[in-house]
């Protein structure tokens, strides 16, 4: 994950100092592009040890349509605690844009089944894109889609999938967001017959937090280990029927985690 080492460290050496949202502070910086070759390994973080199981259900909930964090809580996942309203609900959030984005005529879209459908009748469209911005719900959500929107390309029977993420939070959310999309595009593999290509990571403002950039730096004394592979034990009938079971990472090692506070 070298790739992710250069990001923090082009943030340090050439980030300025922006006010934010929350009220933290952050050093940013403006556009930048990672790639990973999912056959090359499966991009998680070793420079800090991640918990792929957090990440697991959260893509799960993201496919199940899902925007209350009742199934985060009851699977031991907090990420999503602070934004959740008295009833645990956050508004229509990727989940509702992904599976039920609402039509003008009171239908909905699930991009995803579309998504789908796409790739096995023709994988050659430049149309195979899911969306999670929706200007007309975005009042109504508990925070923005930062993943915003995906694409899927495939060549030579791989398949590749590219993320834009208009906001970074470099050192807590992004190590979330690659192996997610990683993930995802795995499962996505299986589904439609076709082998792992690239996942190419577009950022709009990446930031480290003011109150992490001692762990970034810490960080970036530490020295990449080799990717673990992530290994899919069934194949399920549709890419909505997969389980946390049948997710099994091989091989990781990592350095000690880094624990960091996440701006609200
Ligand atoms: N400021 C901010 N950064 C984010 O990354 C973020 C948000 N807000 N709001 C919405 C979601 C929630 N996400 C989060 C929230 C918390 C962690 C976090 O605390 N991660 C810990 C371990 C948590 C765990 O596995 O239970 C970490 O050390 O990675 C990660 C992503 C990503 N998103
Ligand atoms: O998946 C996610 C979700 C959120 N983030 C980060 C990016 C920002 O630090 C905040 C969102 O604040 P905005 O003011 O709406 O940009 O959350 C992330 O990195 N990944």
């Amino acid at each position: 994950m070298r790739q992710y080492l250069d990001l923090m460290d082009r943030i340090l050496r050439e980030g300025v100092e922006k006010r934010d949202r929350t009220g933290t502070g952050t050093r940013s910086v403006f556009g930048h592009q990672m790639r990973f070759d999912l056959a090359a390994g499966f991009p998680l973080v070793t420079t800090k040890k991640l918990h792929l199981k957090s990440i697991i259900h959260e893509l799960l909930w993201f496919l199940a349509g899902d925007t209350n964090i009742a199934y985060l809580k009851a699977n031991g996942v907090g990420i999503w605690d602070e934004w959740a309203d008295q009833n645990g609900d956050l508004g229509p959030v990727y989940g509702a844009q992904w599976r039920s984005w609402p039509t003008p005529d009171g239908g909905t879209i699930d991009q995803i089944a579309q998504t789908l459908d796409l790739l096995r009748r023709d994988p050659d469209s430049r149309r195979i894109i899911v969306s999670a911005w929706n200007p007309a719900d975005l009042p109504r959500m508990a925070l923005a889609p930062c993943h915003c929107l995906f694409q899927f390309y495939v060549a030579d029977g791989r398949l590749s999938c590219q993320l834009y993420q208009r906001s970074a939070d470099v050192f807590l959310g992004v190590p979330f967001n690659i192996a997610s999309y990683a993930l995802l595009t795995l499962m996505v593999c299986q589904q439609v017959g076709l082998a792992p290509g690239d996942f190419v990571w577009t950022g709009g403002d990446c930031h480290l937090y003011s109150d992490h950039l001692d762990q970034a730096r810490l960080q970036l004394t530490r020295s990449p280990l080799p990717l673990p592979a992530l290994s899919i034990k069934r194949r399920p009938a549709t890419i909505f029927d997969y389980r946390y079971e049948d997710f099994e990472v091989v091989g990781y090692q990592a350095h000690p985690h880094i624990p960091a506070r996440v701006s609200k």
